[in-house]
């Protein structure tokens, strides 16, 4: 057993916020260790963000190459070659993969290829037996896929699965009805798999303004997906074929299942009793406004927290942390006010508090602003699909206090007007801006 010292941080974990902070208090003048057992980058870049994207965007593509026909262009059927689609992904993720080892490399980061685990505040053992120390431990160990406790359920897939298909399953389930199971199925229904979701409650997108959920909901409707809501998923039978709901019921046979029932903090592995870190009931690494857990010098950030699970907001509390740590800032996450996307088809986002939110908060002082329109391309395709844009509204100076977008090119709009939001602009301050026209955007600024 050798004992490497003289490190001031130790990270484990080289996902999105691992690799922010590494980075982060390297430039500050730090000596980091970082371990990551798997592939750098982590969830967004290897089983997230990055690969989903990059399958969203086929499946516009596909959309596009329907709506053309529509409009006269002469181009056949469209059918994704999957293998060597996945060749272009593959290499996308592989140039992120190479730029990382060549920044580590640069920033003098030393990476060690394994599982860290505690063995007391100041030490971590890696998967050899080496032990490393250091005066200060971020933990940045992300969460993996949740599969329900229910029989049969080992047939199903979960997300991570997803990203090792090489062809669109003709017929799929997907269970859940949050960010991935709406993601996947709007673009494995655009790729051509018919899809049936199965969704607990009675909406999509628990968190999201109703009215935009329920518009989307019809919009996959209209697409073709099976909407299945208040259908809780008793077992998978028929050696994962089918799906049996708690009301007894049957399902036809599907070519696969995809569990998107949510995710679990990766924290069993790392011993963190022996350092004596406290996690909340779902395992969570608890931490307070400075992403301090309760034993000095050990710090976590990213999905192993409670923070929302976004790849944005690990980096951003990361490199906060390592200003505060090594740069003697004093800023803090603010956790008010993140905007968020889902990359569904068409794309829906929001920043600020939906409308039941503020009316809780702030009753009748609240004021909604809406647009209900066809985008132009829908129009001129003749294709019924609409977008709905809402603002909420505070008080009677009319603060913008929530943005809410569903439609074409919502994902790329909301990012400029979450800037204005979290600068307290006023629905006045939007009316006093000039309209680029003919845009989706303008709709924003043209509510009354
Ligand atoms: C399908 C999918 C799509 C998503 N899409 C988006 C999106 O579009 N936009 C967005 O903002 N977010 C998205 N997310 C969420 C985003 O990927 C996560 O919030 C983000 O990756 C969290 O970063 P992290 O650094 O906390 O953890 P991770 O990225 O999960 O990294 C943790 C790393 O720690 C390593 N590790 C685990 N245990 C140990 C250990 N004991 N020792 C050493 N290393 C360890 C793991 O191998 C992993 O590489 C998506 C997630 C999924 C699953
Ligand atoms: N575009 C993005 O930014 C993006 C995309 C994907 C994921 N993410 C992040 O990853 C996180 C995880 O995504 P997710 O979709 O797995 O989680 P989620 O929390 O968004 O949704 C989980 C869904 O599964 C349902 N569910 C949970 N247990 C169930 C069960 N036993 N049976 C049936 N349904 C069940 C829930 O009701 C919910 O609808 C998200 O919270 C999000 O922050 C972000």
């Amino acid at each position: 057993m050798s004992l490497e010292a003289g490190f001031d941080l130790i990270v484990i974990g080289g996902g999105s916020g691992g690799l922010a902070g590494a980075f982060r208090a390297a430039e500050h003048g730090a000596r980091v260790a970082m371990l990551e057992p798997h592939l750098l980058g982590g969830t967004c870049v290897n089983v997230g963000c990055v690969p989903k994207k990059a399958m969203w965007l086929a499946a516009d593509v596909a959309g596009r190459l329907r709506l053309a026909q529509t409009l006269g262009f002469d181009v056949p059927p469209a059918t994704l070659d999957w293998p060597e689609f996945i060749v272009h992904r593959e290499r996308y993720v592989a140039n992120i993969h190479a730029s990382y080892r060549r920044r580590l490399d640069a920033a003098g980061i030393m990476v060690v290829p394994s599982f860290g685990r505690f063995v007391d505040a100041r030490t971590v053992e890696c998967e050899n037996g080496t032990l490393l120390r250091a005066r200060r431990i971020l933990i940045a160990t992300g969460g993996r896929p949740h599969r329900p406790e229910i029989p049969g359920a080992e047939w199903g897939c979960v997300s991570d699965d997803f990203f090792q298909w090489r062809a669109a399953p003709e017929r799929v389930a997907i269970v859940g009805g949050g960010y991935i199971a709406v993601e996947l199925a709007g673009l494995l229904q655009a790729l051509g798999s018919r899809v049936d979701l199965f969704v607990r409650g009675d909406r999509l997108l628990n968190g999201f303004d109703h009215e935009l959920a329920m518009q989307l909901g019809e919009d996959y409707r209209q697409s073709g997906i099976r909407l299945n809501f208040g259908h809780s998923i008793a077992a998978l039978e028929d050696k994962g074929r089918r799906v049996r709901c708690e009301d007894g019921e049957l399902s036809d046979p599907f070519d696969a299942v995809l569990f998107a029932t949510g995710r679990k903090p990766n924290s069993e592995r790392l011993e963190l009793e022996r350092a004596g870190v406290a996690t909340d009931v779902g395992g969570h690494v608890a931490v307070d406004e400075r992403h301090a857990t309760n034993v000095d010098g050990i710090f976590a950030i990213g999905d192993i927290t409670p923070n929302p699970p976004l790849t944005p907001v690990a980096i951003a509390a990361a490199r906060r942390l390592m200003d505060r740590v090594y740069g003697g800032a004093t800023a803090l996450l603010d956790a008010r006010d993140i905007p968020t996307v889902v990359f569904s088809h068409p794309p829906i986002g929001q920043v600020g508090l939906t409308e039941r939110e503020a009316r809780e908060i702030h009753g009748d002082a609240v004021r909604v602003y809406r647009a209900g329109f066809r985008p132009m391309l829908s129009a001129l395709a003749d294709v019924p699909q609409r977008s709905l844009f809402k603002l909420v509204c505070l008080g009677d100076e009319k603060r913008v206090i929530g943005i809410h977008l569903l439609g074409e090119a919502a994902d790329e709009i909301l990012q400029g007007f979450a800037v204005a939001l979290k600068r307290g602009i006023t629905l006045n301050d939007l009316r006093d801006t000039v309209a680029i026209h003919p845009t989706s955007a303008e709709e924003v600024v043209l509510m009354r």
